[in-house]
């Protein structure tokens, strides 16, 4: 079991493999493997992960085939001050991204990765982002000297030979190189459970389409199908070919007559997207299937509307707050194969993190590998901690979920986490309106990235940290592709499951219930008289939400569904400020937006 399966390569493409052997030649791997996609294969890194010291095996009776894993204290987040884009021009880069001059960057990164993989064995990844044969999928080849990268991007994604026989000879493809940064001393071999360096980088060069990603074995940092590929790089690709790649979730929604509709809704990371992804209804007679939760790509179909894919293969979900209660459906498919990350485990060889339904086992080992009791006054799991699970196990994923051609989207939602201000559902007065709001949503910052957390940021369709170029050149293309695609277009919604009273308690119950806000927006697509104009959007008409069977008291109801003006005109200025830092790159139709909203308030 323990012995690496033979090393064949399934391809002649000469691009691939000059890519490979230049990596080889300067990064120096002790060993290259070039993954096939096998469960062998799959099941060996884990055993690798063991007995490297970096995972743990789970119960094989209650979680088989399943790991945990910690990582490095400091190990634990996207990294978004050490995440560069290396377009050739600075300009290109905009506001909202590190740049660094692409020439001078590619020395560092050199350097840095120069032997950089001694002692370890290189794994080289074909991956594919979609379905293999999609018009909308995309393939990438990433190298790397983790064997948690590659056991996390076979479940995240459809990894191995078919992926090298779909691109045939084709020399398009996204570049990725990973390493940890530690190469081991010849002298000893020594290694640590979690190799990971200080020094990180995060490199996006949007023009030849490279990731280059030093020091971190962390998530978004280092499954370069994700975050780097299909959206840095991925939005750039969408820029030039007129598609759009988002950081959405894809859920079906079918209502009692059975008749469906696909929405997509981008809240910025730990902002609800999973949740909302694997929702189960309240209201009687309506179903919610999971399509994606994290990312979408959406492309014109012939019949002018917009067809999503969900790029990946796997969940990478937050493991605090996940509960039975909360998220059934994430509950029952981590019943088995899962990778889990920073969380805690019990002596029973369980996992465990805060808020997940039970009561905490009187003793645990905690992510920090310590000995861990409900007194000892600290989290379990860190606040990050991640659970990696195959899409196909969720219990309620669509059947649509993996179609090449997609599923057309018909409601767009925008949402963060706003304690005040922002109502609880609103529909766009246009798609220019929409992307208005998209362009202005802001959030409380989330432990998903590093720094301080509940800092209200803008984050623009949840894309502040994932946009591969000039934001303001990326709200053009939005409006752009709302004009071709006029009518046949998606309505957008603005939602905040997160409002909070006076005393700082969350007004609406959400995770299921939100399920009747998805309600009314479903009948709003289908053009029903439920709504009422306001300034600041269309809002529910009075008795058009579901709320039968909901105890919300009256008042606070009223609150989540008010239109407040002066807070409102409050945020105008914040507005102001952040279209100002796009200078003359930000869209006419979006200062048109906001004098309208201006006038609107009075
Ligand atoms: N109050 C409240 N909390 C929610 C709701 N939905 C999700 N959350 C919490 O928000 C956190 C993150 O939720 P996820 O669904 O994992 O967020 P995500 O957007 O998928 O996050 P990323 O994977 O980082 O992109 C969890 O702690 C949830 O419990 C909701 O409707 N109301
Ligand atoms: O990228 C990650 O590490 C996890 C994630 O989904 C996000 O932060 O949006
Ligand atoms: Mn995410």
């Amino acid at each position: 079991m323990n012995a690496a399966p033979p090393v064949k390569i399934a391809t002649t493409n000469s691009a691939v493999l000059s890519f490979v052997e230049d990596c080889r030649k300067l990064f120096a791997p002790g060993a290259v493997h070039w993954c096939s996609g096998s469960q062998a294969e799959y099941q060996h890194l884990l055993h690798r992960m063991v007995q490297m010291g970096t995972a743990l095996w789970l119960d094989p009776d209650k979680r088989p085939n399943s790991v945990i894993v910690r990582s490095d204290p400091a190990d634990v987040a996207r990294v978004e001050d050490q995440t560069f884009i290396c377009s050739v021009s600075e300009s290109d880069a905009g506001p909202t991204n590190n740049w660094a001059n692409p020439g001078k960057m590619k020395v560092t990164l050199e350097r840095l990765f120069d032997g950089a993989m001694m002692g370890r064995t290189m794994y080289v990844i074909p991956y594919s982002m979609g379905p293999i044969g999609s018009p909308i999928a995309r393939i990438g080849i990433m190298v790397t000297d983790s064997a948690y990268a590659a056991a996390n991007m076979h479940i995240m994604t459809r990894v191995g030979d078919e992926v090298l026989k779909a691109l045939g000879d084709n020399t398009d493809f996204v570049r990725g190189h990973h390493t940890v940064g530690v190469p081991l001393k010849r002298q000893t071999w020594a290694d640590e459970p979690w190799p990971c360096n200080t020094t990180k980088y995060i490199c996006h060069f949007p023009e030849t389409r490279e990731i280059w990603s030093f020091g971190s074995g962390y998530g978004g940092n280092a499954l370069l199908g994700k975050k780097c590929h299909a959206l840095r790089i991925a939005s750039v690709q969408a820029r030039d070919e007129g598609w759009l790649a988002e950081h959405m979730l894809i859920l079906k929604l079918t209502n009692p007559e059975g008749q469906s509709k696909f929405i997509a809704a981008a809240f910025p990371s730990a902002c609800g997207k999973t949740n909302l992804a694997m929702v189960i209804p309240t209201i009687p007679g309506w179903k919610a299937e999971t399509i994606g939760d994290d990312i979408c790509w959406m492309k014109f179909g012939a019949d002018g509307r917009l067809y999503a894919i969900n790029p990946e293969t796997g969940f990478f979900g937050v493991a605090p707050g996940t509960s039975r209660e909360t998220n059934l459906n994430a509950m029952k498919t981590l019943d088995a194969n899962c990778i889990f990350t920073n969380v805690g485990m019990t002596d029973d060889d369980d996992f465990y993190w805060e808020n997940m339904g039970e009561d905490p086992p009187p003793h645990l080992t905690d992510w920090l590998r310590r000995s861990w009791s409900p007194a000892s006054g600290r989290p379990a799991a860190h606040p990050n901690a991640r659970f990696t699970a195959p899409a196909a196990q969720c219990p309620v994923i669509a059947k649509e979920w993996d179609d090449p051609k997609g599923v057309p989207i018909d409601a767009i939602l925008f949402g963060g986490r706003r304690a005040s201000v922002v109502p609880l559902v609103s529909e766009a007065l246009s798609w220019q309106h929409g992307t208005f709001l998209g362009a202005t949503m802001a959030s409380e910052k989330t432990a998903a990235a590093a720094g301080k957390i509940g800092d209200v940021r803008r984050d623009p369709m949840a894309m502040l940290p994932f946009c591969g170029y000039h934001m303001g050149d990326y709200f053009q293309h939005w409006l752009d592709i709302g004009e071709k695609g006029g009518s046949a277009m998606p309505k957008i919604f603005y939602v905040n499951w997160f409002r909070k009273s006076a005393d700082g308690k969350f007004l609406w119950p959400g995770y299921a219930e939100n399920s009747r806000v998805l309600k009314w927006i479903f009948e709003r697509c289908d053009g029903a008289d439920n709504a009422v104009e306001t300034p600041i959007g269309r809002l529910p008409a009075d008795g058009a939400l579901d709320l039968d069977g909901l105890d919300v008291p009256g008042e606070d109801l009223a609150e989540l569904l008010k239109v407040d003006v002066e807070g409102w005109k409050g945020e105008l200025p914040s507005i102001r400020e952040h279209f100002a830092t796009f200078g003359d790159k930000l869209p006419a139709g979006l200062r048109e937006e906001l004098a309208a909203l201006e006038q609107r308030l009075g």
